[in-house]
């Protein structure tokens, strides 16, 4: 069934798990991650950046929206698992107000660059909104550095817990995603990976309700590696371990954000098969290693962050 994202990461919450939430954008994403969550039977979070609303609207990202819900609710209205539909990095106005419009479970509004007492009140106002229409919020404090679909965030700034606090008593938000050290894309550290248990810890016992985890891909070295044999140059990336990630789910985080994963899992995928079949040019044949291998990513982080087995 197509739920409320509160739903989800309450459960979450209250048995100390963390649920996948795999971006999308376009129907092949979706297929492999509801396959995968059917096979693991684990909730999923679908989730689509506002750059992924305007692609799949062809330029228009309220008709994204709408497409976008249509094709979640359809897939989730088949299935036994809960399925949950965010908007993530929402940053305009209009692209959040597009997204509740069309029906998303839950918005995040990313107003992390701004100083902390205007992202507050910007947040405080997308709350009032989105709870007027029964949709659940995520917001952002701290800075992740690295590229956010459309901008480039500054240095890492880590969240100070006692603004997370405040933040969550004052704008009411259901979620949020404290930065902790990690940052988007396949490029995460330059030294060992390491992110700051201590301040989810501290930020889970301040304001006690699910956490995000921004920047959590691992960037899997078995898929890095059959890209690359294929002509991919992915040279120096690296991602969050496993372990790392576990560690974090038992400090409070309950909603892993990942996209990088599943684009270099298709595209391993993708590459090796156009290698090995130079005549296949039916589109129903030539995902197939991309698809075995997105699946394979997901059913794995479900394992991982402890979701199999909860819808
Ligand atoms: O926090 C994340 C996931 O980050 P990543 O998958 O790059 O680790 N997202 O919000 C997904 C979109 C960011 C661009 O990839
Ligand atoms: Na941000
Ligand atoms: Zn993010």
């Amino acid at each position: 069934p197509y739920v409320d994202t509160k739903v989800i990461l309450e459960n979450a919450d209250k048995h100390g798990y963390g649920v996948p939430a795999l971006n999308i954008n376009n129907l092949e994403f979706l297929h492999y991650i509801i396959e995968a969550g059917v096979k693991k039977n684990s909730p999923v979070i679908i989730e689509t950046s506002q750059g992924a609303m305007k692609y799949a609207g062809n330029g228009d990202f309220r008709k994204g929206a709408e497409i976008f819900v249509k094709m979640v609710k359809a897939f989730a209205d088949e299935v036994d698992i809960p399925v949950a539909l965010h908007l993530d990095h929402g940053k305009s106005f209009e692209h959040i107000v597009a997204a509740i419009k069309a029906g998303y479970s839950s918005v995040m509004i990313d107003a992390s660059e701004h100083p902390f007492e205007e992202n507050m009140k910007i947040t405080k106002e997308i709350v009032k909104i989105a709870h007027a229409a029964g949709v659940s919020v995520e917001a952002e404090l701290g800075q992740l550095a690295g590229i956010e679909d459309e901008a480039v965030a500054a240095e890492n700034v880590l969240v100070d817990p006692d603004e997370a606090k405040k933040f969550v008593e004052e704008t009411g938000v259901d979620f949020l995603a404290p930065a902790v050290g990690t940052s988007h894309g396949a490029f995460k550290f330059k030294g060992a990976a390491k992110i700051d248990y201590d301040r989810i810890k501290k930020v889970k016992e301040y304001t006690k309700i699910p956490l995000v985890l921004h920047g959590a891909s691992s960037v899997v070295p078995e898929f890095v590696e059959i890209a690359e044999k294929h002509g991919a140059d992915f040279g120096g990336a690296k991602g969050v371990p496993s372990e790392i990630l576990q560690e974090a789910v038992k400090c409070g985080i309950n909603k892993v954000n990942t996209d990088t994963d599943l684009r270099i899992a298709f595209v391993a995928g993708l590459r090796e098969f156009l290698n090995a079949n130079p005549k296949e040019f039916d589109p129903r044949k030539y995902f197939k290693l991309a698809r075995e291998y997105t699946i394979k990513v997901i059913t794995d982080r479900m394992d991982v962050l402890g979701s199999t087995g909860k819808a």
